[in-house]
């Protein structure tokens, strides 16, 4: 007997199977369409994954400034090692993200990922329900608001493709599935990118769910950072 907790909550109710239901085809040949999506337990995870992200945001608020900023320097330290291992250096072209809402501030390593030659770029919100665009970014950049007042680089920044790009999380799972601010952003932005590039998760440890209950637009990260380290995805 299982105890259903609320992170299984979308699942409650409902028959799973051992094997997929694949005879329905054969019963009604108008039944059974794999890329069909079921509506109701998508509602119901839209339903749960908006109570998570309220939970979630409490949760990171709860670690305090000094708490963040800890969290924060102690990713920025596992990311720059992961970038390094990945031969991220000179020349590349890195989609950070300008911190909100308690989101780690990894705007000092930035910084240096610039002296170092690193070409920086910042995700904006041009058009609602569209991919991002990212813009070149560097210390000093006069920044304006965007969409949901996020700051931005201004309009005439150099549009740019990255080869890296931070994806800031409020929730993630251990297939490297990450749970953002509901826009649908990232998934729209990698689905879009005829070149994918290597994309990084960056979270707190804490924040990590039994399963984010992927959906058949979501895209699996490459890398989750948090302060505890680093978990890479299981290619295959
Ligand atoms: N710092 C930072 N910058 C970022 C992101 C991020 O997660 N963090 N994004 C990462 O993607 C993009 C912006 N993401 C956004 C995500 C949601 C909404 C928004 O309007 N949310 C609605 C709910 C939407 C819904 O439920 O359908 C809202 O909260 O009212 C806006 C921007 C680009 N820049
Ligand atoms: N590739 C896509 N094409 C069309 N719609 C999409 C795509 N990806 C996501 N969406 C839409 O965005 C909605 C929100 O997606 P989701 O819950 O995964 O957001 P999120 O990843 O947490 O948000 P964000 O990336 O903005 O932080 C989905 O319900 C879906 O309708």
């Amino acid at each position: 007997m299982f105890a259903l907790s609320a992170r299984d909550a979308p699942m409650k109710g409902r028959r799973t199977y051992a094997s997929p239901p694949c005879l329905a085809a054969e019963i009604d040949p108008a039944y059974f369409d794999p890329l069909a999506r079921d509506p109701e337990q998508a509602r119901d995870v839209a339903r749960w994954r908006r109570a998570e992200r309220a939970r979630l945001a409490d949760l990171r608020k709860a670690l305090g400034q000094e708490g963040r900023a800890r969290a924060s320097r102690a990713i920025a330290d596992h990311l720059e090692q992961a970038l390094s291992a990945c031969n991220t250096g000179h020349g590349t072209i890195l989609a950070g993200y300008w911190p909100i809402k308690g989101e780690p501030d990894l705007r000092p390593l930035l910084e240096k990922l610039h002296e170092a030659g690193v070409t920086i770029a910042l995700p904006v919100v041009e058009t609602r329900a569209a991919p991002l665009v990212f813009r070149r970014w560097a210390p000093g950049t006069k920044m304006v608001r965007g969409d949901w007042n996020i700051p931005v680089p201004p309009h005439d920044a150099q549009e740019l493709t990255p080869d890296v790009t931070l994806a800031p999380c409020l929730g993630w799972d251990g297939d490297c599935y990450r749970l953002g601010w509901g826009g649908g952003y990232f998934d729209r932005t990698l689905a879009a990118l005829r070149a994918r590039p290597l994309a990084i998760g960056i979270a707190l440890a804490d924040a990590r769910l039994k399963t984010i209950y992927p959906q058949p637009h979501d895209i699996p990260l490459d890398l989750i950072v948090t302060e505890a380290g680093v978990l890479a995805r299981r290619s295959g």
